[in-house]
């Protein structure tokens, strides 16, 4: 780079350097392109095994544009003067010259880190930090931090407005974005942190957790790719709303294996309701109700209270108790879940009535009389006697039905769950056709764990699914040594691994990643977990995911203090020790990113003052506003509320406004603001079109708007049951404008006394 004291000249520099990469990324695209073309005109020909490995390749060519693609915006943002006189530039992925010279890090990578990590105190190496601040294509900007400070007699310092202070001025669109560029020390730790154990990061409100979470998992997935890649990723959200929030950061990281679910999706094939009752909530997600699940799954493993008489082809046979119980007594100790021991405990019985039949049979016509014993145990298995009293014995079951029939016929809980009130019980009670709820997932998928694949067949599909996948695997590294020609010629050498291109064949035509599997897999082992929100869930959740990944590598984020959850923790020691003892550590941050210091103050005092210990992080911007105070009269809230949109709107200029109430206000609200706003109207963390979201604060949590309007703050602080979660979450949502609209008390500690 030529020395130049002038920040124009600079700049110059960075845009034709910027331009240069911008070539080499079209070059990247424009040759994948062609390889993917080349790739494909030679698919029809060929043998079945030829075919299958040229969809492997034209697959990898295509992953790799949709990632060219991807990172095209803001494609580069740093760039790292080295002692060694060295100049790292550090953007979305790595970019070589055709002759392998590096001219971009990918910022996962070790020589990546001190971007990031380098301060003036512990520099690195590093004697200049530059953030290049880029619109489109276009360098914008260039922000210095010089870390040498005899750099600084030798040019002057740049000016510009800061790369983190713009990003956190600029205006929210409903969709999370990444935060590659300015990632800060001590998120930057947390990211690079070890696979291995759970680490749990606790942050106040807009510390950054999300995006910190977010960032670990592109890293992850980066740095452990060979592991990470089959084993997959899950990432776990409170809501669909948050889940739609975030899913655009890891794609735009060039990431696109990450499982992500919210709470109520957790178990394949059920899209459950969010539960309404926080007493239901609660009770549900103890861990006890492993216990009442087990015994549900006991109880319909019954004996009879006295013998049974069966029909079969008119001879009356006997079933009696003692049988029943010796022939559940060797099922049981299979070992195997209750749907496949079933298959011993019916073997047993049929062997057994079996016998008696030939018995009989040998009596009434004469011993020695030896009746085809095929024929017999035929008829046993085909009498509708049997059947029935087999199955009132040992009924097949899926998870569903059998808890279904737990909450709603009489008698069942209360045979499941002695512990339990029998004002708990009523609590319980349910409809059998109610939809499920986010707190029956986890039982569920216990039942389903206790319960085994309803079809015996299907426990064997899956060993011979298994033996398959090992012979695929041992054809395709046949396949790779014997395509070395093909694989040099199309520059695909050595990048394709067998395991590739058996997945490639295991799955025919369509192509299922490894995350499109695990995602309808309820027994996935997967190879990382993240949980955002984690405060919120119950120890029977915990347990769910916990099962999910064997290894318990997990990176858990959350903040104690928000948790509404009637079953969430109230602390981390409390949630995770049950399932990983003392082995997790815990990292905090400590800067507030998102809420604006007044309003970030005026939240922690009315924590405080509720009687809530909160870690007040460091807000690290003053905001153009204090938060409004509106009192009404009784039945005026919507009223102002309309009033005082404009004034809002226009403030915002073109930001985001969210309304946030209790359930029971949304409604009216939605019918009223609809009649004046049409389109502009949404719900959750809205659309992109959209510019005011109507939501209740448990929608709201994890997500962020320019302004928030609190209708009735004081309902917010009551209704979880006392807990300050949902109205402090509420009122940590803004980036910019907070107005409270109060009938009732303001809550106290919100307006600041000393004013
Ligand atoms: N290093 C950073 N650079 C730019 N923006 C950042 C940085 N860290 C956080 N932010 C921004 O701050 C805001 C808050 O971040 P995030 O939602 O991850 O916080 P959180 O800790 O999950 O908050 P909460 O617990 O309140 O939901 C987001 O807009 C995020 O993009």
């Amino acid at each position: 780079m030529p020395e130049t004291s002038s920040a124009h000249h600079e700049l110059e520099h960075e845009r034709h350097y910027v331009a240069g990469l911008y070539q080499r990324l079209d070059e990247l695209r424009e040759e994948k392109r062609e390889q993917l073309a080349q790739v494909r005109r030679s698919h029809s020909a060929g043998s079945h095994q030829n075919r299958s490995e040229r969809d492997a390749f034209a697959t990898m060519y295509e992953d790799r544009l949709a990632q060219l693609n991807a990172v095209d915006d803001r494609l580069v943002f740093g760039r790292l003067d080295l002692d060694d006189g060295e100049e790292r530039y550090i953007g979305r992925i790595g970019l070589s010259t055709a002759d392998l010279q590096r001219l971009m890090v990918d910022w996962r990578a070790p020589e990546a880190g001190t971007f990031y990590q380098a301060t003036a105190f512990e520099r690195q190496g590093v004697r200049r930090r530059r953030h290049l601040i880029l619109k489109g294509r276009n360098v914008q900007a260039i922000e210095d931090d010089v870390l040498d400070y005899s750099m600084l007699e030798e040019e002057e310092a740049l000016q510009g407005e800061g790369a983190l202070l713009a990003a956190l001025n600029s205006k929210r669109t409903g969709q999370m974005s990444d935060i590659v560029g300015t990632i800060q020390a001590e998120q930057d730790r947390i990211i690079r942190a070890p696979l291995a154990g759970t680490l749990v990061v606790q942050g106040g409100p807009g510390t950054g957790k999300t995006a910190v979470a977010l960032h670990r998992a592109a890293y992850l997935l980066y740095t452990h790719r060979e592991r990470l890649k089959s084993a997959g990723v899950l990432l776990v959200g409170p809501s669909n709303a948050f889940i739609r929030y975030i899913e655009r950061v890891l794609p735009s990281l060039g990431e696109t294996g990450v499982v992500m679910s919210s709470l109520g999706q957790l178990m394949p094939g059920i899209a459950a309701v969010p539960e309404e009752d926080a007493n239901v909530a609660e009770i549900k997600g103890r861990i006890s109700m492993a216990d009442v699940v087990a015994r549900a799954v006991a109880n319909r493993q019954r004996l009879p209270l006295e013998p049974r008489k069966l029909n079969v082809e008119g001879t009356i046979l006997l079933l009696t108790p003692k049988m029943v119980q010796r022939a559940r007594d060797r099922a049981r100790a299979t070992g195997k879940p209750h749907n496949e021991a079933r298959v011993t405990f019916v073997k047993i019985l049929l062997r057994e009535l079996t016998e008696q039949l030939t018995e009989q049979l040998e009596e009434s016509s004469g011993a020695g009389n030896s009746t085809d014993r095929a024929y017999l145990a035929e008829d046993v298995r085909s009498s509708r006697d049997v059947r029935v009293a087999l199955n009132l014995c040992w009924m097949p079951m899926t998870p569903q039905k059998l808890l279904s029939e737990l909450f709603s016929k009489p008698g069942h809980l209360e045979g499941a769950a002695p512990d339990l009130s029998a004002e708990e019980i009523a609590l319980l009670r349910r409809s059998p056709d109610a939809p499920w709820t986010e707190a029956d997932v986890p039982l569920l998928d216990e039942a389903a764990e206790l319960l085994g694949e309803l079809d015996a067949s299907a426990g064997r599909d899956h060993a011979l699914r298994e033996e398959q996948r090992k012979r695929d695997l041992a054809n395709a590294e046949r396949a790779i040594e014997n395509t070395e020609g093909f694989l040099e010629d199309s520059g695909a050498h050595g990048i394709l691994s067998a395991e590739d291109l058996a997945d490639h064949n295991t799955v025919g035509e369509t192509r299922l990643t490894a995350a499109d599997r695990a995602a309808v897999d309820r027994t996935w082992a997967f190879g990382h977990i993240v949980v955002d929100e984690a405060q919120e869930l119950s120890a029977m959740q915990w347990r769910l995911l916990m099962r999910r990944c064997p290894l318990k590598s997990f990176t858990v984020v959350g903040d104690i203090a928000q948790t509404s959850s009637a079953a969430g923790a109230t602390s981390w020691q409390q949630a995770l020790t049950p399932f990983v003892g003392d082995r997790w550590t815990l990292e905090e941050l400590t800067v507030n990113y998102r809420t604006p210091a007044q309003i970030a103050e005026a939240a922690v005092r009315m924590a405080n003052a509720a009687g809530l210990v909160v870690s007040a992080p460091k807000a690290v911007r003053e905001g153009r506003w204090a938060p409004f105070i509106d009192r009404v009269p009784d039945g005026g809230l919507v009223d102002r509320l309309m009033e005082t949109l404009p004034e809002d709107l226009e403030a915002l200029e073109g930001g985001l406004l969210a309304i946030i109430a209790e359930e029971h206000h949304l409604e009216a609200v939605r019918r009223e603001v609809g009649a004046v706003y049409g389109k502009r109207l949404g719900t959750g963390a809205g659309g992109l079109e959209q510019d005011i979201v109507v939501t209740s604060p448990r929608e709201a949590k994890g997500l962020e708007f320019d302004g928030v309007v609190i209708l009735e703050p004081e309902e917010l602080l009551t209704a979880a049951a006392g807990k300050v979660g949902d109205l402090y979450v509420a009122m940590t949502r803004p980036t910019q404008r907070l107005r409270l609209i109060a009938a009732r008390p303001v809550p106290a500690g919100i307006i600041d006394e000393e004013d």
